[in-house]
């Protein structure tokens, strides 16, 4: 990453949604520590938000981004970052969350259910995933109030486990169904970085046997940068065992990408995307293999990013054993769950094709009474 640009050079330019005081929304790319307005090069990106630009497709995508390439070069004005408000850069249509990292699936395996710590029969034959609530996703910055539900037998009352999962999402462009792993690419228009903010005693109370319902629908953040795929340097999916049935290969690309996990500005977790089981192409082939539709503007997300070190993981339930082992964080105090006023912000670093690192951005949220 070079001290310049802090990896919003000319090899990323990721696409966001943003207005100026009393200004109409317009859509813009990240340069350096500003935006760069795309609104005079007319046609989808002379929209308020990304949508009309995603549904027109691949070709129109790389042909967008070769302008915005071109534009960027003749050096428009940029505007700071201070100066604008961003929004969520696209309408959300559906949200659905996966559960691909092995790692994450054992850890919180062995915490909550010790009795029977593994994975479940069918984890290495399918992605598994829920379908979650697209009218609660809000973009970074967004207070999160602390969400009140049954935390056990006769309790109501506010969350006493609140948490994060840090998450990629993988956001929809054009519409299909029955959408092959080799098709990836044609239907997915970009990645985000994703909070999804789960109230834990609501969940262990709720979730057996249909999964998350209402401890996880209260919200559910993004960055508010979409960084196209046409930026992303791919890697080789890693190894599945056993090998997974056809309709699930070959697995498609894998993304290098670097997470960071900093509570009140401490850090306490580096997740690496790279080690995920399943691959995105494969839980968007899945997610249509029955025949079910996708459309513009659905999100999914990969499920939480943990690594097999304890500072590796995506969650609080997994950092501090469900809060049997606190962390300290860097004013001296200690964390077991999240605190009114604790602000939590998940960033990212990516490999360009270009081969330099690029930034993915952050994804912020403060917790609210
Ligand atoms: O294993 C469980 O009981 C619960 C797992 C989660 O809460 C994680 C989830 O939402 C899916 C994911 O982010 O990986
Ligand atoms: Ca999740
Ligand atoms: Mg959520």
């Amino acid at each position: 990453m070079s001290d310049d640009d802090g990896g919003f050079g000319p090899d990323n330019l990721p696409y966001g949604v943003f207005s100026r005081p009393r200004g109409e929304r317009r859509i813009g790319v990240r340069l350096g520590t500003g935006v760069v307005d795309l609104s005079a090069l007319g046609g989808h990106l002379a929209q308020a938000s990304l949508n009309p630009l995603m549904a027109a497709g691949r070709r129109e995508w790389t042909a967008a981004r070769e302008a915005v390439v071109a534009h960027v070069v003749t050096g428009p004005p940029v505007i700071p970052l201070s100066d604008v408000t961003m929004h969520l850069p696209f309408e959300v249509a559906d949200y659905t969350d996966f559960y691909s990292s092995e790692q994450h699936a054992l850890n919180v395996s062995a915490i909550l259910r010790p009795d029977s710590p593994g994975l479940s029969p069918q984890w290495k034959h399918l992605p598994i995933g829920y379908h979650g609530r697209s009218a609660t996703v809000v973009v970074s910055g967004t207070p999160i109030v602390r969400p009140s539900g049954q935390l056990a037998e006769g309790v109501f009352g506010p969350t006493r486990r609140l948490d994060v999962e840090a998450e990629v999402g993988f956001v929809v462009g054009t519409p299909g169904r029955r959408i092959a792993t080799d098709d990836f690419a044609e239907h997915v228009f970009g990645v985000t970085l994703v909070n999804d903010w789960s109230a834990r005693d609501l969940q262990a109370w709720e979730y057996r046997p249909l999964g998350p319902f209402l401890a996880k629908s209260f919200a559910t953040s993004v960055s508010p940068w979409v960084v196209p795929l046409d930026a992303l340097a791919t890697v080789p999916a890693p190894p599945q065992s056993p090998e997974p049935l056809g309709y699930l290969l070959p697995a498609g690309p894998a993304f290098d990408l670097r997470l960071t996990v900093e509570w009140n500005d401490t850090l306490v977790s580096t997740p690496p995307f790279a080690s995920m089981y399943w691959t995105a192409a494969q839980q968007l082939a899945h997610l249509t293999s029955n025949g079910a539709s996708v459309r513009t503007g659905d999100l999914y997300a990969s499920g939480t990013v943990s690594g097999p070190e304890r500072d590796q993981v995506g969650s609080f339930l997994e950092l501090t054993r469900n809060g049997a082992e606190p962390v300290k964080l860097a004013d001296g105090t200690l964390r077991g769950f999240l605190e009114n006023g604790d602000r939590v912000r998940i960033a990212g670093t990516a490999r360009s094709v270009a081969g330099t690192e690029i930034s993915l951005g952050s994804v912020s949220g403060t917790i609210l009474p």
